[in-house]
């Protein structure tokens, strides 16, 4: 039986993975391939890239794996019952269009998303599923709700600042779990995070502002990511903190949604109802 037969078979989800040479898009096909729970049945990437046509195991610098790179993500995605996508905010609006038409479950792990592309996401979601989160981790999933409890305890003199470090390639700040994590603080506040949001300080920046969130991002090297939400009052400090050293605690997240997904209606969701934290 082909990938196809067997995944159009119902006999184990079918997921096709976007952006399958990143980071992430390689940690993803790996763990899919080795996975008794799903079958990998497309990788996409980007037309003119040096993989499609190519045996995708091969191109990883392992063994044949039988899935060809492809650029055809209209007939690709139309053989998935999952899409799993970590790839750049254009790439992903254009694929969540394809997946709703597919009716298909869309994981967009992607960050760095504006207003424009989270609308375009919440009219894809009329039509199927959509699970998106900032950070796919387990642990990353608990602090948030660590940080709305801590911000909603504590008063508006505790300042709130997040902290995030990240690898020397990444493209966005602040990152994407930071701004969870903020927008969990502001919650716990019960404000919005668009009203409270202190961007990256520079120059005569003036004395903080009271009940604000600050953001600060540092990237350098192999850092996979790590996040602090402080508490700073008066004469002690509250650190909450999430190291990740290993991409695939975001990769299993991701997969875990992709399957959680498969008897859900149309909609937005994320890992707290994955994980069933929310
Ligand atoms: N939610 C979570 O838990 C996590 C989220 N992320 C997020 O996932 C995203 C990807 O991260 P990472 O894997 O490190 O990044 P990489 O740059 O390593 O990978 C991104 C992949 O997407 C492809 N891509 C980009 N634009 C397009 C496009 N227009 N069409 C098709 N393919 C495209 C890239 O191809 P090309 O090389 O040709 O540009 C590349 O293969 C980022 O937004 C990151 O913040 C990362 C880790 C965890
Ligand atoms: O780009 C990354 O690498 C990561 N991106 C996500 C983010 O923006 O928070 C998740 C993780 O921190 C790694």
């Amino acid at each position: 039986m082909s990938d196809f037969e067997q995944a159009a078979s119902g006999a184990l989800p079918g997921i096709v993975v976007t952006g399958a040479s990143g980071r992430m898009g390689q940690m993803l096909t790996r763990l899919i391939l080795d996975s008794r729970e799903a079958r990998l049945v497309g990788a996409l990437e980007r037309t003119g890239h040096g993989w499609i046509g190519r045996d995708l195991g091969e191109a990883m610098g392992g063994q044949p794996c039988g899935v060809i790179v492809s650029d055809d993500a209209v007939s690709m995605i139309a053989r998935a019952q999952a899409v799993i996508d970590f790839t750049a905010p254009a790439a992903t609006v254009a694929f969540a269009e394809l997946t709703a038409q597919a009716r298909a479950v869309h994981v967009i792990g992607t960050t760095g998303l504006d207003a424009g592309d989270l609308a375009r996401l919440a009219a894809a979601a009329r039509h199927a599923p959509i699970i998106r989160a900032g950070n796919m981790s387990l642990g990353v999933n608990l602090l948030v709700g660590l940080t709305r409890k801590v911000a909603a305890a504590l008063g508006e003199e505790w300042d709130i600042e997040v902290v995030e470090a990240h690898h020397r390639m990444k493209v966005d700040a602040p990152s994407g779990t930071a701004l969870m994590l903020g927008e969990a603080a502001a919650e716990g506040r019960g404000a919005a995070l668009a009203d409270l949001r202190t961007p990256a300080r520079e120059g005569i920046t003036g004395a903080r502002q009271p009940g604000s969130i600050g953001f600060s991002a540092i990237r350098g090297g192999d850092v996979v990511g790590e996040h602090d939400v402080i508490f700073a009052g008066q004469g002690e400090r509250i650190v909450l903190r999430h190291l990740a050293t290993d991409r695939a605690i975001f990769a299993r997240g991701a997969l875990r949604a992709a399957l959680w997904g498969q008897d859900k209606g149309p909609g937005e969701y994320d890992m707290a109802d994955v994980l069933g934290i929310g």
